[in-house]
C-alpha cells in the first residue's frame, strides 16, 4: 500500500484516481503545522502540494520512504529540487493544466488595470459615485509587450490580439519564424520595453529573471505605461515599481504575485494605481481539476514503476552507468553552460560530438546534461536531465548526437556546437587524467581552461599591448587574475583571451574592457 500525503487543498475530482486506487492510502491534510508535517512525511511514499507547502530539505530528509513529490501547478520554487534529486526523489509537476486560467486571469487584470474597475467598485462600496476619477484607457491599438513567450505568454498574446492590441514579445527562444506563426512581432527585451503601453511578464523566477524589470528597465519604458505580473513575485523589482508609480513614470500596475506571500501589508497595495489579487492565476475549478488530475496520474505512475509525463528533476542513475559516465557529467554541463552564455541569437540546433574513449559508451545521458546546461540559462531549474530533450524539442530546437573519429590528440573529446539564427559556435572539452575537466577548443581557437568560476572571454586583435591593457584595467578594478589563456588564428589576426578571475565581474568593468583598443567583444560568465 502506498501512502500519499496531500498537504494543500486540491480538487477532489482531480485526485479521484488516487482516492479510488486500491493500492493507495491518500491522506489529505492541508492544515499541518511545520512540526506535524515533519512527522507526517516519515511514513509516506509520495507528497502532493500546490504552492503553499514548502517542501524544504528538512522535510525531504525527514521523509525516509519518499519516492515522489507532486506539484499541482507549474512553478516548483516551493520545492528544494537539489535535495529531492540528492535523495533520489522524483519531482513531477503539472505544467499545462493551469495555462488557460492564468492567461485569462492576466486578461482580467489587464482590463481591470485599463478601466480601474476594482478602485471604482471600492468607491461605490463607500457609497461614492466617482466618475471623473476613473477615466480609463482603451486597449485597442495599444501595444502589449510580452516578456516570456511560453505556454501562458502565448495564450495572453492571442487574447490581446482579440482585443485588437498590437503584441510584441521577447523570449530567448523566440525567432522570426515562430513569431510570424503566432502573429506577433518579436524584439529584444529593450525593444519590447520601449514599445509597450502595457508590459506583462510570463517567465519563471530564477537568477536571470530576478528583477528583470528593474529601475533601468522601467526607465526605458514609455511614460504612462502600465506593468502586469501574474507570473512570480520578484521578476518585477517591487521597490522600483513603487517609485516609478509614485513619480508618475508608470501609470499603474496589476499584480497577482509578490516577492513574499501572503502580502497583505505590502506598500504597493496602498497605491490607488495598483490592482492586485492574492495569487489567483490558477484558481479556477477547471485548472485545479486539471492540475490535480495530471499530478495524481504521474504520482501513481511513478509509484507503480511506470513512466511519468512531467518529471522536473532526475533521481540518481544506475551505479554502473554512473561509474562510466559520471566523470564527464560536469564537463558536459559546463561546456553547454559556457557556450549558451556566449552565443548570440535564438537557438535552433545543438550538436554534440563524442570521440576517443567516448565512442564506445552510451553517451545519451551526457547529451541530456549538455542540453540541460544550455537550456538552464533561460529555463532555470525546471529543465533537468530527464526532461532536457523534451524541453528542447518543445522549444523547436533540433538535437543531434554523433560519434566522431577526430580526437585532436586527446584520449576523449566532447564537442558541443550551437547554431542560432545568427551564428554557429562550438566548444570542446576533455578529461585530463588526474587533472580533471578542461576546455581545449573554442571555435577555431585552441585553449586550455578549467571550466570553473568567473570567466572573462575577450575577442580581440592579436596586437602588442592588448593583454597588458586588460591586466591593468582589471587591477584598477581590484580584480585578481587567477589564470589566463590566449588563442589566435595567426600572428596579428583574430584572437581570444580567456581569463579566470577571483570574483564576479561588475558591469562597469566589463563595459570598460570593451572600450580598450583592439578589443572587439567582452563576455563574462560564472560557471
Ligand atoms: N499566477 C499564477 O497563479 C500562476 C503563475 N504561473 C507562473 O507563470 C510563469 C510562466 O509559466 P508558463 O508559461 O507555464 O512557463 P513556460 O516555461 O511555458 O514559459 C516561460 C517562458 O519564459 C521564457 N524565459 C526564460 N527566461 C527568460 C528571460 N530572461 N526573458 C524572457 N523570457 C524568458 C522561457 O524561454 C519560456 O518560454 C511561471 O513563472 C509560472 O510559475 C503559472 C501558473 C499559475
Ligand atoms: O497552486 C497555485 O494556485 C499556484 C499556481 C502557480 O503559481 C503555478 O502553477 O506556478
Amino acid at each position: 500500500m502506498y501512502r500519499v500525503l496531500i498537504c494543500d487543498p486540491l480538487s477532489e475530482e482531480g485526485i479521484r484516481p488516487l482516492l479510488d486506487a486500491e493500492d493507495v492510502e491518500a491522506i489529505a491534510d492541508p492544515s499541518l503545522s511545520h512540526e506535524e508535517l515533519l512527522e507526517a512525511v516519515k511514513s509516506v511514499q509520495a507528497i502532493i502540494v500546490r504552492s503553499q507547502t514548502q517542501v524544504t530539505r528538512e522535510v525531504i530528509e525527514h521523509a525516509e520512504n519518499l519516492q515522489v513529490i507532486g506539484r499541482a501547478g507549474v512553478g516548483v520554487d516551493n520545492i528544494d529540487l537539489d535535495a529531492a534529486t540528492e535523495h533520489g526523489v522524483v519531482v513531477v509537476n503539472a505544467p499545462d493544466g493551469n495555462t488557460i486560467s492564468t492567461a485569462e486571469h492576466t486578461m482580467a487584470m489587464l482590463m481591470s488595470l485599463a478601466r480601474n474597475i476594482p478602485q471604482a467598485y471600492h468607491q461605490l462600496q463607500q457609497k461614492r459615485w466617482e466618475r471623473k476619477k476613473f477615466v480609463g484607457v482603451e486597449l485597442k491599438g495599444k501595444t502589449l509587450g510580452v516578456v516570456g513567450f511560453g505556454r501562458i505568454g502565448r495564450e495572453v498574446a492571442q487574447r490581446a490580439k482579440g482585443q485588437r492590441m498590437k503584441v510584441i514579445a521577447y523570449d530567448p527562444f523566440l525567432n522570426q519564424e515562430k513569431a510570424d506563426k503566432a502573429g506577433v512581432d518579436h524584439g529584444t527585451l529593450q525593444e519590447v520595453l520601449q514599445q509597450a503601453d502595457f508590459l506583462t511578464v510570463h517567465t519563471p523566477l530564477m537568477e536571470e529573471t530576478k528583477h528583470l524589470i528593474d529601475r533601468e528597465a522601467i526607465q526605458l519604458m514609455k511614460p504612462g505605461a502600465r506593468i502586469l505580473n501574474c507570473a512570480r513575485g520578484g521578476i518585477v523589482d517591487e521597490d522600483a515599481l513603487y517609485q516609478a508609480i509614485q513619480s508618475g513614470k508608470i501609470a499603474g500596475a496589476a499584480l497577482d504575485v509578490f516577492e513574499e506571500e501572503p502580502a497583505t501589508e505590502h506598500p504597493l497595495l496602498s497605491l490607488t494605481e495598483v490592482v492586485a489579487t492574492p495569487h489567483l492565476g490558477a484558481s479556477t475549478v477547471e485548472a485545479q481539476e486539471n492540475v490535480a488530475t495530471d499530478v495524481s496520474y504521474d504520482v501513481l505512475e511513478h509509484l507503480r514503476g511506470g513512466t511519468v509525463r512531467n518529471p522536473v528533476n532526475m533521481p540518481s542513475v544506475s551505479s554502473e552507468m554512473m561509474e562510466q559516465l559520471s566523470p564527464y557529467f560536469k564537463l558536459s554541463e559546463r561546456l553547454g553552460a559556457f557556450l549558451s552564455r556566449v552565443v548570440e541569437g535564438t537557438l535552433e540546433r545543438v550538436s554534440v560530438y563524442y570521440s576517443g574513449e567516448l565512442t564506445d559508451v552510451d553517451t545519451t545521458p551526457l547529451t541530456r546534461i549538455a542540453i540541460k546546461g544550455i537550456l538552464r540559462r533561460h529555463i532555470g531549474q525546471r529543465v533537468n536531465d530527464v526532461n532536457a530533450f523534451k524541453t528542447a524539442s518543445d522549444k523547436g530546437i533540433v538535437i543531434n548526437e554523433q560519434k566522431s573519429t577526430s580526437t585532436k590528440g586527446f584520449t576523449n573529446l566532447l564537442t558541443v556546437e550551437i547554431e542560432t539564427d545568427q551564428e554557429k559556435r562550438s566548444i570542446a572539452g576533455t578529461l585530463l587524467n588526474g587533472l580533471g575537466a578542461r576546455i581545449v577548443q573554442l571555435d577555431q581557437y585552441s585553449i586550455d581552461v578549467v571550466p570553473d568560476g568567473n570567466l572573462i572571454l575577450i575577442h580581440h586583435k592579436d596586437q602588442p599591448g592588448a593583454i597588458g591593457r586588460v591586466g591593468s584595467l582589471l587591477s584598477e578594478h581590484n580584480m585578481n587574475i587567477a589564470t589566463m589563456q590566449v588563442g589566435r588564428t595567426n600572428q596579428g589576426g583574430d584572437a581570444v583571451m580567456v581569463l579566470t578571475v577571483d570574483k564576479e565581474v561588475e558591469s562597469e568593468c566589463q563595459d570598460r574592457l570593451g572600450e580598450i583598443t583592439d578589443i572587439n567583444k567582452v563576455q563574462c560568465l560564472t560557471l
